[in-house]
């Protein structure tokens, strides 16, 4: 069962959040993290993001996607309305890195992000959301707005037990080298992205 280990404010280039880290013991080296921005009313509905971790794009700045973008530009809307990140260790969508890396590189033979995690012998994504759910439960939110343009996410809260009360589009502007990238979510995946 999962739960909070441990929780403490963290002054942000956003504002303050308040950081839970969520896993089933204490040794775990990669927690689950909820991002709390401070203004958040738990008796409203409540903004969400369910992110799941890019190293290559949030912390070097990669351009072959958008996350990096993506979560600067949902920590800034959660700190203007209120509302949590729910930062997940999905890397790679939950390949890991080492198979992502892989991946980049048949990707540079001119496979795509789904062919590519597809001749790995892998998932073309190996995420679900479930333990998404199960934290906003622990942490009582029952109604929620989800920033994402992908419709799996929308799905995890069928018979949730928490409400879905709308979406709230999350695209970035693409660049020279993610374009295919944004093309393929948007043809394969189903992605609700307008821009591309
Ligand atoms: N396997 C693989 N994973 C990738 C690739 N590019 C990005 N990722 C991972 O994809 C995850 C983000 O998922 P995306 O499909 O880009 O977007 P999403 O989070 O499902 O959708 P949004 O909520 O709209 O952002 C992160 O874990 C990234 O590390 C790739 O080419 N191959
Ligand atoms: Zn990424």
């Amino acid at each position: 069962m999962i739960k909070i280990q441990a929780q403490s404010n963290v002054p942000t280039d956003f504002g303050m959040f308040t950081v839970f880290a969520f896993s089933e013991n204490e040794n775990d080296w990669n927690p689950h993290l909820v991002w709390v921005a401070e203004k958040t009313d738990f008796n409203e509905v409540v903004n969400v993001r369910f992110h799941s971790e890019c190293i290559t794009g949030e912390v070097f700045h990669s351009r072959k996607c958008e996350c990096g973008q993506q979560l600067d530009a949902a920590m800034k809307f959660m700190s203007e309305n209120g509302g949590m990140i729910i930062y997940l260790r999905q890397e790679g969508r939950n390949i890991g890195i080492i198979n992502k890396l892989k991946a980049y590189a048949l990707q540079e033979e001119g496979f795509d992000t789904v062919e590519a995690n597809l001749r790995l012998g892998l998932p073309a994504d190996g995420r679900n959301f479930d333990v998404a759910i199960e934290m906003l439960k622990i942490l009582k939110v029952t109604e929620v707005n989800l920033l994402t343009n992908n419709p799996e996410k929308l799905k995890a809260f069928y018979n949730s037990g928490i409400l879905l009360n709308k979406r709230i589009p999350l695209e970035i502007e693409s660049n020279p080298v993610n374009s295919s990238y944004l093309t393929t979510k948007k043809d394969y995946f189903g992605h609700l992205l307008e821009k591309i």
